[in-house]
């Protein structure tokens, strides 16, 4: 086996029943720093619970999830979104009625007290992060308008921009890109190139021809389990591969 502390990310031996139906069934696999890992594999595969093990909201039966070398699986939520994880969900959670500005305003990570000349430096220090993150996202030119008007593409972006004020060390993506256009995907593509520059990201994915243009490396899960593992040219002529998933 590898050497967990060698990995941003191992997952050893994962394993969670649900009234003893496995969903994940002894489950390992390594993420490196910087590195864009897609997961895919059929409905039902196990794919979001992996997600939802790794930031606290489903518990594992067995098994463990090292982070920098930090056991994860005793961590409540809130404590594994401040080791570093952060995570976005299939639907957009976004507050509808603020501005983008005020969105990811209110995402940046409160905690010191400030008072006088230091909550002037750290107002100036929150504008400079907004602007910067909304630039990335392609919203800079969107700050003052409302969220519920943006486009469905557009409130994907902001609420991958409200986990990267955050600057987590891994960022989670459950299917960035379900419901975007085409050009859409494409600056979406364009958007993960360049955010794991700084963190390692982790997506989930059925978009083959999206998979193939972000992935450094795909893990495939079948019944919870992995099936094949590598870069996807290898990983889409596995036979296995193309029977249980690519081959539908
Ligand atoms: N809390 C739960 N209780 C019981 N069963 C669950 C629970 N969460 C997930 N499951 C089951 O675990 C299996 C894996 O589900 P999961 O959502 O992780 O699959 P997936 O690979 O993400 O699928 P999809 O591509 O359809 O999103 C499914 O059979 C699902 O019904």
């Amino acid at each position: 086996m590898p050497n967990a502390t060698d990995f941003l990310l191992a997952v050893e031996d994962l394993t969670v029943s649900f009234d003893g139906f496995k969903a994940v069934d002894n489950l390992s696999f390594y993420v490196d720093e910087n590195e864009l890992r897609v997961i895919i594999g059929p409905n039902g595969a196990g794919k979001t619970t992996v997600l939802d093990l790794i930031c606290g909201r489903t518990r594992a039966t067995a098994g463990s999830i090292r982070f920098r070398g930090r056991e994860l699986t005793a961590l409540r939520e809130y404590e594994i979104v401040r080791a570093g994880v952060g995570r976005k969900f299939q639907n957009p959670s976004i507050y509808e009625d603020l501005t983008v500005f005020e969105n990811l305003e209110i995402s940046f990570p409160r905690g010191r007290s400030v008072f006088g000349a230091l909550a002037f430096k750290r107002d100036a220090e929150v504008i400079e992060r907004v602007e910067a993150v909304a630039e990335s996202i392609f919203l800079a030119d969107q700050l003052n308008r409302r969220a519920e008007l943006l486009s469905h593409g557009q409130k994907q972006w902001l609420e991958i921009g409200m986990l990267l004020i955050q600057q987590p060390d891994l960022l989670m993506l459950d299917e960035p890109v379900a419901g975007m256009s085409v050009a859409e995907r494409v600056k979406t593509a364009e958007l993960l190139h360049r955010i794991c520059a700084d963190r390692a990201v982790l997506v989930i994915e059925h978009d083959m021809k999206f998979v193939e243009d972000i992935a450094h490396k795909v893990t495939v899960l079948h019944q919870g389990k992995r099936l094949s593992e590598g870069p996807m040219h290898a990983v889409k002529t596995d036979p296995k591969v193309i029977e249980v998933y690519l081959g539908h």
